[in-house]
């Protein structure tokens, strides 16, 4: 795999950080996931492929620890609030002196400076703050919606900081060195949305939230509800695609008003509601599979992975345990991502193994084990 041979430390976080530890694993980075102590369960829902340590960062040996684990590794990624690093003594400039080819990745919502800088926050208040995309988000005379928390947590976080550390290593080969990675949410998520940004100069967002193209405004980029409470999606953007969609809808293109006139919009959105309204999901999906009209079921969690289309190319993959969750993306012709089948890792499972294969003696683990420094949960784990 790309990544094999690369070695993580990653601090426990909540959601953006361990979606980047992912990444990395799925892709072949051995990533060992830092747990606190005397945690009942992990809240960490991806954390496939990792191994979990769990060290007390709050004792000096526990911070002695985890810099040794630093000195023989790739990457740092830390996800708490600015200054928390730095207050345990072990900041950039601790760790970076020991391991100068460390590559240390913070990622934080704000960033490492400015005003808000050591501010709690989650993916909404990132979004609001990145402005152009929270803002443009939500129907005509609504307010803004924020989309799950996928844009700044996922997207500006996790995937940035990935492609953050990625281009990092790959810069490292180069000259030797590691270097510091300030990914902010906010940051990352308007960098998401340099398209909005961008498109402003073609007039793509001149009218208010949720009355443009592509923000709901336009009836055909939407969704409809089918006869059954299903739903379908509709991106008839182009013309062609558009005449495709009037056909399937059984619309007659002569008898309607012409695709880009804003103020007939309501009108056109009414008919197309109308028209979905009158057959199910699978009905519709018939009508439209095969043509060019830009039309495609909204599937549901238990719908996704038996779609003909998911199906043949196994874009869904099953755990050990019958869990289902899409493949990693993209897929690379030669070092294809393996992700891990085995059940996530429990706190503290592989702080033995990981302790060992740093050079630790079995009496060293057991003396940090009895001073509360590490907690070694592997038997408990195998119950
Ligand atoms: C919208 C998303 C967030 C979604 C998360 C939800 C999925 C989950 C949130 C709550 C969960 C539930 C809850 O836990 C209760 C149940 C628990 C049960 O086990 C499972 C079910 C639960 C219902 C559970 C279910 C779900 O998991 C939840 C609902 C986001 O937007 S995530 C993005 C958040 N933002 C960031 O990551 C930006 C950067 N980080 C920050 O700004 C802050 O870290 C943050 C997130 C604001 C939290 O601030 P906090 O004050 O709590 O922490 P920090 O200031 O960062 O300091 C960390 C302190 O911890 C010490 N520490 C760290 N490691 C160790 C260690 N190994 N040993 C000892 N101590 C450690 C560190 O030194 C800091 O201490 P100090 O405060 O003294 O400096």
């Amino acid at each position: 795999m790309a990544l094999a041979g690369v070695r993580v430390i990653e601090l426990a976080g909540l959601a953006p950080a361990p979606f980047c530890g992912m990444i990395l694993a799925d892709f072949g980075a051995k990533v060992i996931r830092v747990d606190r102590t005397k945690v009942a369960m992990s809240v960490d829902t991806q954390a496939r492929g990792k191994q979990s340590v769990a060290i007390n960062l709050k004792t000096s040996e526990g911070v002695a620890l985890l810099k040794k684990l630093c000195v023989r590794s790739d990457v740092v990624l830390e996800p708490y609030r600015t200054g928390v690093m730095e207050k345990l003594g072990l900041g950039p400039q601790e760790l970076m002196k020991e391991n100068p080819r460390l590559i240390y990745a913070r990622l934080t919502g704000y960033g490492q400076s400015g005003a808000y800088a050591s501010a709690a926050g989650h993916d909404i208040n990132y979004l609001a703050i990145s402005g152009s995309l929270l803002s443009r988000l939500g129907r005509s005379g609504e307010k803004p919606y924020a989309p799950l928390n996928l844009v700044a947590d996922f997207a500006g976080g996790g995937l940035t900081c990935a492609l953050g550390i990625v281009l990092a290593l790959l810069e490292r080969t180069k000259s030797g060195r590691g270097q510091v990675i300030d990914a902010s949410m906010v940051e990352g998520a308007a960098y998401v949305g340099s398209f909005v940004w961008k498109s402003r100069s073609i007039g793509m967002w001149d009218r208010s939230r949720g009355e443009n193209m592509l923000d709901s405004g336009a009836p055909f980029y939407d969704t409809y509800q089918t006869s059954d409470g299903k739903y379908m999606a509709v991106g008839a953007i182009e013309p062609q695609f558009y005449r495709e969609l009037l056909k399937g809808l059984e619309l007659d293109a002569g008898q309607l008003p012409s695709q880009m006139s804003f103020s007939d919009w309501p009108e056109l959105r009414r008919l197309f509601t109308e028209r979905f309204a009158s057959k199910t999901q699978a009905e519709w999906s018939k009508i439209f599979d095969g043509t060019d009209a830009c039309v495609t079921p909204v599937l549901s969690f238990e719908q996704v992975s038996s779609h003909p289309h998911n199906r043949e190319r196994a874009s869904f993959i099953k755990d050990s345990r019958g869990d289902e969750s899409p493949r990693p993306a993209p897929v690379l012709s030669l070092t294809p991502a393996e992700p891990c089948l085995a059940p996530d890792p429990v706190i503290g499972e592989h702080t033995v193994q990981v302790l060992e294969e740093y050079g630790f003696t079995s009496a060293e683990i057991d003396q940090m084990q009895a001073a509360g420094v590490v907690e070694c949960n592997a038997v408990k784990a195998k119950l």
